[in-house]
């Protein structure tokens, strides 16, 4: 399906062993897809994650793979208050990753509809962050929220998900100013070819909107993990508040030209 070529996973991996020692990690999502390729390039990278999902079964797999420095909870982070975000005194990492929306006409989205897909991309993410922010305080911490690239820019079929993703970014810039002490990122990928956005588009549709993105190819699960990774550490001291688009260039095509 990949027209262009990409990297291998292997040269993905830039940053130096050890990058995150003594580092503890919250990832929601973590049990499927980019939530759980972070985990597993996290936890290589020295640092303990406790994962998040509502499939305890799924937590599990990502458990059997990441090892003993992986810790998870099984709820539901729209319907469960965050106290187990609140419970914890330190925290270095959050990564605001559990999402999704469905694609319909937007004549079609009910009010409910409406509702799901904000609460779960906007609003239960800001409770994340609230019930998050005095262990993230404590250590300095860092958060990355997963987005979708220029929801600004529109995407038919998922105006409610462009909607919540253009509020994440703008709750992530602002909470950038209001809390000096943490350091918020937006990560918006591409196209990731996860179980999860197969779900979401048939292969062919998949294919068509890959082959229109400008680099002619899907963005890695690898790539997502090292930039997650990346924004954990040292390096991305300067940064905060900033949409990171890591998506092949898809952002600078209109919605409607990708979708074909
Ligand atoms: C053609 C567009 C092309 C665009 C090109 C741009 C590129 C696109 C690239 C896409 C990249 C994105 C990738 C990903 O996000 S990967 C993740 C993939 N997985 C998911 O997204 C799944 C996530 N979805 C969910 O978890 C649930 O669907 C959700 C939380 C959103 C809702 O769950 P909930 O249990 O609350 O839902 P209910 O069943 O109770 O329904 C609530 C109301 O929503 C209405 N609904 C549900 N599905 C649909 C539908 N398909 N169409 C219309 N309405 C829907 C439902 O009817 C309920 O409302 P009512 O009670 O009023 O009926
Ligand atoms: N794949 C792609 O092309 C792109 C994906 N994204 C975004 O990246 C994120 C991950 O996507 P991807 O890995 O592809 O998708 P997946 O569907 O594989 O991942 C979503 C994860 O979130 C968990 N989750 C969903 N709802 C809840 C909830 N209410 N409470 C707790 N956990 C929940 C799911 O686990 P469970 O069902 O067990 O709860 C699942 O592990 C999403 O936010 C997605 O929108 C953004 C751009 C492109």
């Amino acid at each position: 399906m990949t027209a262009a070529p990409r990297p291998s996973p292997e040269e993905c991996k830039v940053l130096p062993a050890g990058a995150l020692r003594d580092r503890f990690a919250v990832v929601t999502g973590a049990g499927s897809g980019i939530g759980r390729a972070v985990t597993l390039r996290l936890v290589e990278l020295g640092a303990s994650v406790m994962g998040v999902g509502r499939r305890a079964e799924r937590l599990a797999e990502t458990a059997a793979l990441a090892g003993h420095r992986f810790t998870y909870r099984a709820l539901d982070i729209r319907h469960e208050p965050p106290d187990f975000l609140a419970e914890l005194a330190e925290l270095d990492l959050l990564v605001n990753n559990a999402g999704g929306q469905f694609i319909a006409p937007a004549a079609e989205i009910s009010r409910r509809g409406f509702d799901a897909v904000l609460d779960l991309n906007l609003t239960a993410q800001a409770a994340l962050l609230q019930a998050a922010r005095p262990g993230l305080a404590a250590r300095g911490g860092r958060v990355v929220n997963l987005s979708l690239s220029a929801p600004d820019r529109g995407i038919p079929g998922l105006v409610h998900s462009a909607a919540a993703r253009a509020g994440i970014a703008a709750l992530t810039r602002s909470l950038a100013r209001q809390w000096p002490a943490i350091k918020l990122f937006c990560l918006a990928p591409g196209t990731v070819l996860t179980a999860g956005v197969g779900e979401e588009l048939p292969p062919e549709e998949l294919a068509g909107i890959v082959e229109r993105t400008p680099l002619g190819r899907d963005t890695s699960l690898d790539e997502v993990a090292e930039w997650v990774a990346a924004l954990g550490c040292g390096i991305a001291d300067a940064v905060s508040g900033a949409l990171i688009e890591v998506d092949g260039g898809s952002g600078l095509v209109a919605a409607a030209a990708l979708a074909g």
